[in-house]
């Protein structure tokens, strides 16, 4: 029956229902396990699936469909099992210490697979409308599958005593007020407790927030980071419009002049996208690559040459390939992944299709100042990172992170700005972006590499961030870099920053 026990609409577990009547379960089941259902619904078990995968290092949103395909798991059942995966995958650091209390034991005394079986139960009792019996008839059926018939009496007794209390309930037990609060807040929110200090830090840094505000700034960007993207879509100029992709039902974004948003329905279902002139591309994405194509340089090229020097997948350098046949310059796209280099192939196709003359290499981009000094007029370095900007999207990537990868990823970040201020002609700008707004991968790296290079200078980005009517777009910050934010402009959180080469 995999109709059975269907969210009317999923439930988020940082919005508590009604605080005055505090939700108790009305059904329970009195089966025994051994009683219950030898089938299993395909989409929970396509949501275990995913999960075992991602433990294993795969990405959720990568493994998803290729799992929903392969167990035919279609329509509201499709988006059911992705409700489930993402919002146990998401919300673990709030449903583990929920499942250690309710099982009385710690979760290194619990095996993973089971932990996991638990974890999408828990999401579908706590944090999606499923109705009791269901949530724990359907978990501990699946238990019994996957994880065999001794641990589905293990299963079944944490789900009935997870059931026993409400989310506010638990809220209460685990995170309970009084003590640190940013742990606090780390668990009600299920975010890594260094990652929560490094947004407040991020949000006090950037001046997206005073000590006032950062209190409830913090906890808007918290809610925002659990909250599914919308669908956003950028026009390619010259490839498609803004007005072909309403035609197909997408509304025209208010924040960008070359993107649109789709309420429902498959991106790919529309003729622009299927061709590749028109793609899925974050609001935030788009603003970076025309506020790079906007600033003017002062290079005297009579044919601009630009450069991307971390382009895959290639969702900028795209845009950035169009914009730049606009004004009659040609992009140079380099990768340093080859696998990832034929992504940015793929993503130019349409633009070259259309006559657009782009050049794709993989290599080093270190090595590029070097090989290929003082030889462009726009260069973006959008650089590897934490990408803690953009955990709306990757219901895992909060959890694979550590404060370690700073410490690499920083080297690598300076070493790539430093080549690309070398590759930049004088009178060019260089932007550096990075999809984190984590200080140690944005001010400091800037602040750095400015320093040790007296014949930079910074830009005023924010100049160059208008909406789609024109109009500066707000809450940028105090300058001179750019920091847009989840909570504050609906967009990953990207940071640019823009750097003239005199
Ligand atoms: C944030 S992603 C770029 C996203 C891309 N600009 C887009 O909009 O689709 C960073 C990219 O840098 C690549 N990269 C990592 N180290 C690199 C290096 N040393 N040189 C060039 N590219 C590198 C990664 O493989 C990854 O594809």
């Amino acid at each position: 029956m995999p109709e059975q026990g269907r969210p009317d609409q999923p439930r988020r577990p940082d919005r508590p229902r009604n605080p005055q009547r505090p939700h108790r379960p009305q059904q329970r089941s009195v089966q025994r396990p051994s009683e219950r259902s030898r089938s299993t619904d395909p989409a929970r078990l396509a949501a275990y699936t995913v999960m075992r995968a991602v433990a294993d290092g795969a990405y959720a949103n990568l493994e998803l469909p290729k799992v929903l395909r392969a167990k035919g798991v279609r329509g509201r059942d499709a988006g059911f099992a992705t409700e489930l995966t993402y919002g146990a995958t998401r919300m673990r650091g709030l449903y583990d210490p929920i499942i250690a209390s309710a099982a009385g034991r710690s979760l290194d005394k619990v095996d993973d697979a089971v932990l996991d079986t638990l974890r999408l139960g828990a999401h579908q009792l706590l944090g999606m409308r499923v109705p009791v019996h269901a949530a724990v008839d359907e978990t501990v059926g699946l238990a019994r599958k996957v994880n065999g018939a001794g641990a589905s009496g293990f299963v079944n007794a944490v789900m009935r005593r997870i059931s026993e209390r409400s989310l506010e309930e638990w809220l209460a037990v685990v995170a309970p007020e009084g003590g640190d609060e940013l742990a606090r807040l780390a668990v009600v929110h299920s975010h890594p407790e260094w990652v929560v200090r490094a947004l407040r830090a991020a949000l006090l840094g950037h001046g997206a927030s005073t000590s006032d505000t950062v209190d409830a700034d913090l906890r808007d960007l918290l809610v925002a980071d659990n909250a599914p993207p919308k669908v956003s879509l950028v026009a390619r100029p010259g490839l498609a419009t803004v007005a072909e992709l309403v035609e197909e039902g997408a509304t025209a974004s208010t924040l960008s002049p070359v993107g649109a948003t789709l309420d429902a329905g498959d991106p790919g279902a529309i003729p622009a996208v299927r061709e590749g002139r028109a793609a899925v591309q974050d609001e935030g994405s788009q603003l970076l690559a025309l506020a790079l194509a906007a600033v003017p340089v002062e290079t005297g090229s009579e044919r601009q040459r630009w450069l991307d020097l971390c382009a895959g997948p290639g969702g900028k350098a795209a845009l950035l390939a169009t914009l730049g046949a606009q004004q009659g310059a040609v992009l140079f796209a380099n990768e340093a992944s080859e696998h990832r280099t034929d992504l940015v192939r793929q993503t130019l196709a349409a633009a070259v299709d259309a006559g657009i003359e782009v050049m794709v290499g993989t290599g080093d981009g270190r090595d590029l100042g070097e090989e290929e000094p003082e030889s462009f007029d726009r260069v973006l370095v959008d650089a590897p990172c934490t990408g803690l900007g953009a955990l709306r999207r990757r219901p895992e990537a909060r959890w694979r992170r550590s404060p370690a990868d700073l410490a690499d990823l920083g080297g690598l970040q300076r070493e790539l700005l430093e080549s690309a201020i070398a590759a930049t002609k004088p009178g060019g700008v260089v932007g550096y972006a990075t999809c984190s707004p984590h200080l140690a991968e944005t001010r400091f790296v800037v602040g750095d590499v400015v320093k040790k290079h007296p014949e930079v200078s910074v830009v005023d980005a924010r100049d160059y961030f208008h909406d789609a009517l024109g109009a500066p777009v707000a809450d940028l910050g105090e300058g001179p870099y750019v920091q847009l934010w989840p909570h504050r402009h609906g967009t990953d959180g990207m940071f640019l920053a823009l750097l003239r080469k005199h």
